[in-house]
């Protein structure tokens, strides 16, 4: 763990009612890095990204983001910090009755005092950063495929120019081929921009194509973090047959 990383995660715990989903989670996301967060079906990753961005309030324990407790700020320091970071959500939740370049004009308009012909000259570079064709902008989320919504939906969440990315589930529902010129755009992005990713995903392909370390999040916790060789060698029935079974294998190419 690095003294500075720019997620820092103690002692977390969040619930619905009598429901524990977190306990005791501790997680560091080093800056710079692709993390990418694995786990079964329900063990609450998509609620772990909802509590760090501020939409899943923890009932104990303490988050930081960019080494600021989230909870300790007032409303101006707070949005300023939601400024530095985009989300991606697990279905786009794009806004279907907004054409592509005004979702993507969205948080330029709350956030910033830019006027609408630079919003939408901005709106239009991001668009094209996510690789769809400038067309694209006019469109409305409808009319176009799974795999360009995704990455409309990638175009918003790159908006203010981010140093941290969250990604919850982009590759879901995506053709093998789609999902693989999504993940090479994603780690090429990241490069390019510097950004810091924290990635939820099922796909194995992913996890190989483009996370630098992976935290396995069960029984309340983060079982186990690491590299994915790493997480092979990790004794832990799930853990072994995610990354030992025949699509981890192939996967990971073992
Ligand atoms: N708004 C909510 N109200 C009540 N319970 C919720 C709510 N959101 C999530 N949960 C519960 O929290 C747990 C974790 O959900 P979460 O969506 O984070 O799982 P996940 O690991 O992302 O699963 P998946 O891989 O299927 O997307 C689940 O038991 C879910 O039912």
């Amino acid at each position: 763990m690095s003294a500075d990383p720019i997620i820092r995660i103690r002692d977390l715990e969040t619930r619905f009612g009598t429901h524990t989903v977190h306990e005791h989670l501790d997680l560091d996301v080093e800056r710079g890095e692709v993390l990418g967060v694995v786990g079964p079906s329900g063990t609450g990753k998509s609620v772990l990204l909802r509590a760090i961005v501020g939409l899943k309030h923890p009932s104990a324990g303490s988050i930081e983001v960019f080494g600021r407790k989230l909870d300790t700020l007032g409303d101006e320091e707070r949005r300023s910090l939601e400024r530095r970071w985009g989300v991606m959500f697990q279905d786009g939740a794009l806004f279907s009755n907004l054409t592509v370049r005004e979702n993507v004009m969205v948080p330029m308009k709350e956030h910033t005092n830019l006027g609408p012909k630079l919003s939408a000259e901005l709106a239009d570079m991001k668009i094209r950063l996510a690789g769809l064709e400038p067309d694209a902008g006019d469109k409305f989320p409808s009319d176009l495929s799974g795999g360009m919504r995704k990455r409309a939906a990638l175009a918003r969440a790159l908006a203010l120019d981010p140093e941290l990315l969250f990604l919850d589930e982009p590759t879901a529902g995506l053709d093998p081929i789609t999902a693989a010129g999504f993940d090479t755009l994603l780690r090429q992005l990241q490069k390019s921009l510097g950004l810091s990713v924290f990635l939820v995903t099922h796909d194995v392909d992913t996890l190989n194509a483009v996370c630098d370390r992976i935290a396995v999040l069960g029984e309340k916790k983060v079982l186990a973090i690491g590299t994915i060789d790493e997480l092979r060698a990790f004794d832990h029935p799930w853990v072994q047959e995610y990354f030992g079974g025949p699509r981890g294998r192939a996967a990971t190419g073992h």
